[in-house]
């Protein structure tokens, strides 16, 4: 079959994302281990898949699916990339879109200018919701990675993030640490790692090494994890900007019970066609 895809990323998080709105598609893992192959496929961080909706109030449902095959609940810069993609595709005009996720119901508003807001819904500090087996707490959690041991705090946006306050961003301990703490048996589903810089109480920096994919340029729930780790802990203000490798992202949450709103930009780079 010849796939139709359209290549966007949001500050270099980069997606195939493909319309099963005007055709339905389906993908195996091993289909999406091979496209996202950045030798013998396309390449890309996730696969978004634009369906119709299920539930008659909600405008799309869209799958997201990590490079290794995995389905996941929630994607921040895809979700901003979604947009910008049912609105070139004129598959809506709306500026308000409201989307199915794995994760739940969650909208999105287009701003004049291109950017787009997401509603990413409410986050839990609870362990039991990532899952993270450790009795629920208000301060740090322990963790060993290898013989060293870190603190960090766990938070599900709707998929699972654990945030390493750091002193300093080291390519090493990303790529070395993440790996580990990724797949850790205290993360049954697994996890994505968060390693956060406090500039001041409105500026951080931040690396991701994403579940099922390894460090990206930038991951919009981690972005939004780390700031309401970093409020929960008393360390940032309800306003604040993440410098992440591949861009800045401008994250709001006003404390429990509230939902995280995620500013940032969504670029289309090239439309393609692929034998699947
Ligand atoms: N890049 C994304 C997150 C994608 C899903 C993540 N790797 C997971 O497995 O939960 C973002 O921008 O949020």
């Amino acid at each position: 079959m010849l796939l139709k895809f359209t290549k966007m990323h949001g500050l270099g998080n980069d997606f195939v994302v493909v319309d099963a709105v005007s055709r339905k598609v389906f993908f195996n893992k091993q289909q999406i281990e091979k496209l996202s192959d950045r030798n013998w496929g396309i390449g890309f961080d996730q696969l978004l898949v634009v369906e119709p909706p299920t539930n008659p109030d909600m405008d799309f449902r869209y799958r997201i699916y990590n490079s290794d095959g995995s389905e996941v609940e929630h994607c921040g810069n895809g979700a901003r990339c979604f947009a910008k993609f049912v609105l070139d595709r004129e598959l809506t005009n709306k500026r308000i879109i409201n989307v199915e996720t794995k994760r739940g119901a969650i909208q999105l508003r287009v701003l004049d200018g291109g950017l787009v807001t997401v509603d990413m819904g409410a986050p839990s500090f609870d362990p039991n919701d990532l899952p993270f087996t450790a009795e629920p707490s208000d301060a740090l959690y322990s963790i060993m990675a290898g013989d060293v041991e870190y603190f960090m705090t766990p938070v599900s946006v709707g998929n699972p993030h654990a945030v390493i306050k750091v002193d300093q961003l080291i390519d090493d301990e990303v790529a070395t640490v993440g790996a580990l703490i990724e797949c850790h048996e205290r993360f049954p589903r697994k996890v994505n790692v968060g390693f956060m810089q406090v500039i001041s109480p409105d500026e951080i920096k931040l690396r991701v090494y994403e579940r099922g994919v390894g460090e990206t340029q930038a991951c919009g729930t981690g972005a939004c994890a780390a700031v309401v780790a970093g409020i929960k802990q008393g360390w940032l203000s309800p306003k604040v900007t993440a410098h992440l490798r591949g861009g800045d992202l401008h994250i709001e949450w006003q404390g429990d019970g509230s939902p995280i709103l995620m500013t940032g930009p969504a670029e289309k780079v090239f439309e393609g066609q692929i034998y699947l």
